[in-house]
């Protein structure tokens, strides 16, 4: 008689799977940031995660990047556990672009060095030399975003859209296995908006693009393509699956707390309080 097959656990990640989060609690002090998160993004998933101030995107988010330490739970990130692992060489194969890297780069780098320099993990160029491999890649990712004609500006000169996507293009540069995006759409007009969505629609269609997640506020951010949507609210989630069962305009109101209108068109969507 053969022996009874070993028991499937659930304990470690296979390898579709790019983010998994079992029972994550993050607490500072008295607060807790966010509570008892189960969360699984798979091999070429793009997901979107939206909920209101306070709610705990960036916490995730900052999870998902290897940036932050979970105080409870288990945290896996490429296959490897939070934890056990070099977070260094982790961070260099996730590309994150948030407005608060933007405060971090000084304001008289060029766009293309900030670009460039994404491949030797720094900001600011130092001393490393390029090579016309980086310089290619750099404008071609600027080029992607339509900011080539930004690359000889120094970064401080530029607007928020201009700096949106000039650090969507450094974060891109390492041809990442997954790319996090903290709200990228902040600060823009509705032209760069519709700009930095189309982008981010290409982008999610390309076969060979990253596994992506994205957080925001707005749902008219939500690039067209996207596969899977998460609510959060006061650190919990309200919902998550596929995008096209969470985004509802029950689940947008349990979210944001008040009764809200959803409302889809063409892939697009837009709400309103009732
Ligand atoms: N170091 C900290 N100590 C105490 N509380 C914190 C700390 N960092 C964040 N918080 C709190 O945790 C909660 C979640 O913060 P987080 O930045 O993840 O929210 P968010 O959903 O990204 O918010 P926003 O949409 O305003 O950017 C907030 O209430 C915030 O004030």
């Amino acid at each position: 008689m053969s022996a009874d097959p070993v028991p499937a656990t659930d304990d470690r990640p296979h390898d579709d799977e790019i983010v998994r989060m079992r029972e994550v609690s993050v607490r500072r002090g008295g607060n807790r940031l966010v509570t008892g998160i189960d969360w699984t993004v798979e091999l070429d998933e793009r997901w979107v995660v939206i909920g209101p101030n306070g709610a705990g995107k960036t916490t995730l988010l900052r999870l998902a990047a290897a940036e932050l330490h979970p105080t409870s739970g288990l945290v896996d990130l490429l296959g490897e556990r939070m934890g056990r692992v070099n977070v260094f060489e982790l961070r260099e194969r996730i590309g994150l672009a948030s407005a608060a890297l933007g405060t971090r780069v000084p304001g008289d780098e060029l766009v293309l060095d900030v670009v460039r320099s994404a491949g030797y993990g720094v900001l600011g160029t130092w001393r490393e030399t390029y090579d016309a491999v980086d310089d290619g890649r750099a404008e071609a990712m600027l080029e992607v975003l339509g900011a080539l004609p930004l690359a000889g500006r120094a970064f401080g000169t530029l607007s928020s859209g201009e700096r949106q996507r000039t650090l969507l293009a450094r974060a891109l540069m390492t041809d990442p296995e997954l790319l996090l995006l903290d709200e990228p759409a902040s600060g823009l007009d509705l032209g760069g908006r519709e700009d930095l969505v189309a982008g981010l629609t290409a982008l999610a269609a390309d076969p060979d693009g990253p596994t992506m997640v994205m957080v925001t506020h707005h749902v008219e951010e939500i690039p067209p393509g996207f596969t899977h949507g998460m609510l959060l609210r006061e650190g919990g989630i309200v919902a998550q699956g596929l995008l096209d069962d969470v985004m509802t305009s029950e689940n947008l109101s349990a979210a944001f707390g008040q009764p809200l209108e959803l409302l889809s068109r063409r892939g697009r969507f837009t709400a309103y309080r009732r």
